[in-house]
């Protein structure tokens, strides 16, 4: 078997521009520009790129982007003191603080500090609570892509054994707790799990997430069963996924590529949740069958 190369380009672009059209609709009814906030301390390379490419992304979907770029140097209370300013700023909808923050700086406290109706990256406590019981909240970005390009590809999720390999309160139990909420059947495997392998052999889906480049064999890999690869590894063959793509490609009914795969859903996500904020703070309909 040959799988079906799921194309992640190609459905981002696709959800970008019917975030695009609801963002002008929420222009003309409410005077303003849904507006995403984005900040980056320090200079790494990659995520100096990756916060371009978001700024980007916002100002091609009708949308304001708010770009601050701290020194590495920055302290927390300095930190602290943006967020509280961008909270209160009725132009921002959503707010992003770019991961991974320097050492001096405490994530998880400056996470906590965004206003949960702005937390477009779903990593506040409150919306992860949401997620976990079913209310409607923010949905990490990239699980949620991942979601989508599993409806795309599959439909109906019910009933279907998935294993989510990685345990991240970013990726891995987001993932888990969405495909629970679809009713698949979760495994949730990690670095301690024993006998990965057989775990694998019974999932129509795999949802690999260990930040490990091509840990997840091919040989492990159920035929015909569906493939969703997070990872994002920089090596000497260049850019690779947490899974051994040709070995699996030969087993699996689809799978998605690094890159090309999952990483542009999860810009295209950020959108829509920055779009859905926007109308939930402003008390203006959004009709979700539309994106
Ligand atoms: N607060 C916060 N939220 C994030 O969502 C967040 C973050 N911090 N820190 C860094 C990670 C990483 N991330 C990616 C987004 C897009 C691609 C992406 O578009 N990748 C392309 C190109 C990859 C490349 O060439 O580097 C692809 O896979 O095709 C990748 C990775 C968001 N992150
Ligand atoms: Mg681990």
């Amino acid at each position: 078997m040959t799988a079906t190369i799921i194309d992640g380009k190609a459905a981002a672009a696709a959800l970008r521009a019917r975030v695009g059209t609801l963002a002008e609709a929420f222009t003309a009814d409410s005077g303003r520009k849904p507006g995403l906030a984005v900040v980056l301390v320090g200079e790494d390379a990659a995520s100096s790129v990756y916060v371009r490419n978001k700024g980007k992304a916002t100002l091609a979907a009708n949308m304001a982007s708010f770009e601050h770029r701290l020194p590495a140097d920055t302290s927390q209370a300095e930190l602290i003191a943006l967020v509280d300013a961008l909270n209160r700023d009725d132009k921002v909808d959503g707010i992003l603080v770019q991961l991974p923050l320097p050492d001096q700086l405490d994530a998880q406290a400056v996470l906590t500090r965004i206003d949960p109706e702005k937390d477009v990256d779903g990593f506040h406590p409150v919306n992860a609570g949401r997620l976990a019981t079913g209310l409607n909240g923010f949905v990490p970005c990239t699980p949620l892509g991942c979601l989508m390009l599993l409806r795309d590809q599959l439909g109906e999720l019910a009933g279907l054994n998935a294993v989510v390999v990685g345990r991240s309160n970013i990726v891995g139990k987001p993932m888990a707790a969405l495909l629970t909420a679809a009713d698949c059947t979760v495994t949730i495997a990690h670095s301690r799990t024993r006998n990965l392998a057989a775990h694998l052999a019974h999932a129509d889906i795999v949802v690999a997430a260990v930040g490990r480049a091509k840990f997840v064999k091919g040989e492990w890999i159920k035929p015909g069963a569906t493939v969703i690869d997070v990872g994002i590894n920089r090596t000497e063959d260049g850019l690779v996924g947490d899974v051994d793509f040709e070995g699996a490609a030969s087993v699996a009914a689809a799978i998605t590529p690094v890159p090309g795969g999952v990483g542009p859903m999860t810009i295209a996500c950020l959108l829509r949740n920055t779009l859905v904020a926007a109308h939930r703070r402003t008390g203006i309909v959004l009709d979700a069958q539309a994106i």
